[in-house]
């Protein structure tokens, strides 16, 4: 265990999945702050984790790595107030969707190292997909010790900065569409006449099995399907009625406008209000 200290700026719904990961895997929790902009939400963090809530100022000064969890829209603001003031020797960690390593290095004293990070919600049972980017003056030294602090929140992967819009749009908001997945096929078993329960249970236990063959046979997913897929049977029936609605389609047009809303946010914040 490093021990080296953490603060969550901007400890929100990601900022508490983090913060709670860390204390999970044993992360000392009087190496950990947090802050907040509410203080009943500060009240309400220190009391769950018995962690230190601070100021902003205060967190830049004692912490050794800042874990930036603000919503991109208020994260010029927070470096506003802060950022020239972060002392040289920390390492500056972006959980922000959209925002370029060059965002935050501009409001930063030089020489401050920067990753970029995109994880996401799965992080609270520890099966968070978490992708690192070096920025400006990160050195494998601080990939290393970003890594040591995802790891134990699931699986880490590193990428060029280039592809983290795109990364931002598979696993950052994936869950969202897997929950939304389920929850149609739960309201398709209400339709066919199960009890909601019953429902509930066939569809997230097909969904847990489903995901950990896939992982764990390490076969193509068009392999595992052709499985499932008997000639004249059941699934080729709804699979018809799939490619007939052009649910392939709509999956390729949501995530490259979740991409291109990651692009649009980066470009939004980096033009100063008029
Ligand atoms: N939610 C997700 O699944 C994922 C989110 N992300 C990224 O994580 C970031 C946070 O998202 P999320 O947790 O959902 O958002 P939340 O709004 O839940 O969290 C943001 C937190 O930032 C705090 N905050 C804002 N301004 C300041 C400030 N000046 N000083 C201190 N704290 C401040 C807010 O405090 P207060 O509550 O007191 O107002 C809030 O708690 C975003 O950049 C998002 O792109 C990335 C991957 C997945
Ligand atoms: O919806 C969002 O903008 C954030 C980033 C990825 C997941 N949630």
């Amino acid at each position: 265990m490093t021990d080296h200290s953490v603060a969550v700026i901007g400890a929100g719904k990601l900022g508490e999945l983090v913060l709670s990961g860390l204390l999970r895997s044993g992360w000392p929790a009087q190496q950990l702050l947090a802050t907040t902009r509410r203080p009943e939400r500060s009240a309400e963090l220190a009391e769950r984790y018995g962690i230190h809530v601070v100021r902003n100022l205060t967190a830049v000064t004692q912490a050794d790595v800042l874990l930036i969890a603000v919503k991109p829209q208020d994260a010029a603001k927070l470096l506003d107030d802060f950022g020239m003031r972060v002392p040289p020797d920390k390492l500056v960690v972006s959980l922000c969707a959209g925002l370029t390593t060059g965002f935050f290095a501009d409001r930063l004293p030089g020489g401050i190292p920067v990753v970029r990070v995109m994880t996401n919600t799965p992080a609270l049972v520890d099966q968070a997909m978490t992708v690192l980017s070096p920025g400006p003056y990160a050195t494998e030294e601080h990939l290393a010790l970003t890594e040591e602090i995802f790891k134990p929140l699931g699986k880490t992967l590193r990428v060029p900065e280039s592809q983290q819009d795109a990364v931002t749009a598979l696993s950052g908001s994936g869950p969202a569409y897997f929950y939304l997945l389920v929850e149609a096929m739960i309201d398709a078993g209400i339709l066919l006449g199960l009890p909601r329960q019953v429902a509930h249970e066939l569809i997230v236990q097909t969904a847990i099995g489903s995901a950990v063959m896939l992982r764990d046979s390490g076969e193509h997913p068009v392999k595992l399907r052709e499985a499932v897929t008997s000639p004249a049977g059941t699934t080729i029936s709804a699979i018809r009625e799939l490619e007939n609605h052009g649910v392939r389609a709509a999956l390729l047009a949501a995530l490259e406008a979740a991409r291109d809303r990651a692009t649009e946010i980066a470009t939004q914040m980096a033009t100063p209000k008029a």
